[in-house]
């Protein structure tokens, strides 16, 4: 029999696979004493689950592209490393010995020991050790708990494509995953704009979040059936079903052929307006994803996914590499945002502390202030990389004019820096700030002084104008780009810009959805960025419209004062070019 689930889509088209379940850390572990004649057996066990894991990791780490970011290598070495730390294996074997536990429990009380010693210590480095002790240790209990369906036993070549099931996923699990051709991600936590959930998009990953309590309706192995649009699984389709969504994926691929054609297209609207297309990239190799659709930029490229999943942080040499290669890749101006780390991307040498309300603290441009060396390292690549292209640094989560301030003096010193050490750079390299929390919409004409370009960030600015966690499925149902305190910073943006003669784009996922490019057309935006997955569907919205009628009409609608009218008549409007 079918069964059909419903949650929150967040990465379009179909997938048909088989499931996946990957069971995470939040593992039932039973508690039990063993006979003192099956101790030795009992160690065994333990040592047999540790080889296990040990293999699996080496088994995956076979299995990484060559093409794979170096990051991803790095990271199962770290865990490689940690299964054979005596402080996990001795000591596990020894409390089986000493007190007759179970492995599982055994392994729980050692693991709880190292997370409490790591949550005390100073060293911010050695603090965040404590995930992958979480991890490491989770991997041997889903071993020993018989728990485990990893990835790698689906590698036969007629095996259909793992569907993950899971509790969340981390975007470096994403990277990690998607290496190894998964079909869809399906999790029970997570929202919308979680880096995981754009992430997905920008691997064209159909993906699913939100749904609760997955991974106990959904079985391994089972047929599904993933509707990424609509955020639906179908469980054990029949044949019907499954020549439904065949057709599906074949008109959809129908669909991607027929946008295609637009890729040499310029964006003009019917009455004339040019339209930039920028793209935003992850990776290094995603700006080809860029080029191929014909992107005219790259619009923001998020640095931080150069620092996940590996000991170290990149030095300036590896990060040049990096930066020209996505200088190289794409025609246009690339806009590289320096790190934005916190909040929901942390990365193993981790630099923040553990903060109550990660999204409203020491993250991004603040982190950034505090740890100079780190920012320094950066912002001498980016330079030196802008000697050799059109390069822009973008500043995330600037809030006041000081960050500015200080970060300009930074970027002084370090051309100083460069000039005593014969180091080419473009002087005249422009600095921009994303627009991403309510303060600096509302101070944009100020930041504008010192700001060679902006961008809007909707969805941070959505979720600190709502104050809602823009990764909590539990209030999704608060996230609203339409909501008219969102729409007014967004106005007021595009105005201060406009009045400083400088230009504003928009990178977050609001400019990659077709449903809003008739209301931002009507704002006055004029550069759009997203990942490359939307970026011809969005062009051909903005070749179909009427920008002069649309900012009257977006102009009339702002100034409605009855809640109904005005979300009417916003929803008619943002759907008049999305059909
Ligand atoms: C593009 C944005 O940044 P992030 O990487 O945090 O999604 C945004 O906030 O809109």
């Amino acid at each position: 029999m079918s069964l059909w689930l419903a949650a929150i889509g967040v990465s379009r088209g179909v997938a048909i696979g088989a499931v996946h379940r990957v069971h995470g850390t939040d593992l039932d572990i039973p508690e039990y004493h063993v006979e003192s004649n099956a101790v030795d057996a009992e160690v065994a066990r333990f040592e047999t689950a540790l080889d296990d894991a040990r293999g699996q990791l080496a088994a995956i780490r076979e299995q990484i592209p060559a093409n794979a970011p170096a990051e991803i290598g790095a990271f199962i070495e770290t865990h490689l490393l940690m299964m054979q730390d005596s402080t996990l294996t001795d000591t596990v074997a020894a409390l089986i010995r000493e007190h007759r536990y179970n492995a599982e429990w055994a392994l729980k009380r050692q693991a709880e020991h190292l997370t409490a010693m790591f949550d005390q210590m100073d060293d911010s480095y050695l603090r965040t050790r404590r995930d992958d002790v979480v991890h490491v240790t989770a991997r041997i209990q889903r071993i020993l708990l018989k728990q485990e369906r990893s990835i790698e036993t689906h590698a036969e070549d007629d095996a259909p494509p793992p569907v993950i099931v899971a509790d969340e996923l981390t975007p470096a699990d994403i990277i990690l995953l998607h290496q190894q051709g998964v079909a869809a991600f399906v999790t029970e936590h997570g929202g919308p704009l979680s880096h995981s959930a754009i992430l997905a998009r920008s691997l064209r990953i159909p993906a699913i979040v939100g749904m609760h309590n997955a991974r106990r309706m959904l079985l391994d192995d089972e047929t599904v059936i993933v509707d990424g649009e609509a955020g639906h699984v179908l469980a054990g389709p029949d044949e019907a079903a499954l020549e439904f969504y065949r057709h599906r994926q074949k008109r959809d691929e129908r669909y991607r052929r027929m946008l295609g054609m637009l890729k040499d297209e310029t964006a003009v609207s019917t009455d004339g307006v040019r339209v930039r297309m920028l793209a935003n990239v992850e990776l290094p190799d995603d700006s080809k994803d860029a080029a191929d659709v014909g992107a005219e930029g790259i619009g923001l490229y998020r640095t931080e996914f150069l620092y996940m999943n590996r000991e170290e942080t990149p030095g300036e040499e590896e990060q040049l590499a990096a930066y020209r290669r996505v200088l190289r890749s794409v025609d246009g101006p690339v806009t590289i945002r320096t790190l934005d780390l916190g909040a929901d991307k942390t990365i193993g040498r981790a630099t923040t502390k553990t903060s109550s309300n990660p999204a409203l603290g020491l993250r991004a441009i603040r982190l950034c202030l505090k740890e100079t060396d780190l920012f320094r390292t950066q912002l001498r690549a980016l330079l030196r990389a802008s000697a050799e292209g059109d390069l822009q640094i973008m500043l995330p989560m600037v809030s006041n004019i000081q960050e500015l301030r200080q970060t300009r003096h930074l970027i002084g010193e370090v051309m100083e820096e460069l000039k005593r050490d014969g180091l080419d750079f473009d002087a005249q390299l422009p600095v921009g700030a994303m627009i991403e929390v309510p303060a600096a919409a509302l101070s944009a004409p100020l930041l504008a002084r010192y700001c060679d370009f902006f961008s809007i960030g909707t969805n941070d600015l959505i979720q600190y104008t709502l104050a809602m966690d823009r990764i909590d499925d539990e209030i999704n149902y608060l996230y609203d780009p339409l909501h008219p305190a969102v729409l007014q910073l967004i106005r007021m943006t595009i105005e201060a810009g406009d009045a400083a003669g400088i230009p504003v784009s928009m990178c977050g996922e609001m400019a990659s959805d077709k449903r809003y490019t008739a209301l931002l057309l009507g704002l006055g935006l004029t550069e759009f960025s997203m990942h490359p997955a939307s970026v011809l569907e969005v062009k051909r919205a903005i070749m179909s419209a009427d920008v002069g009628a649309l900012k009257a009409r977006t102009g009339e609608i702002l100034a409605l004062t009855d809640a109904h009218a005005y979300r009417d008549a916003l929803d008619t409007l943002s759907q008049q070019l999305a059909g």
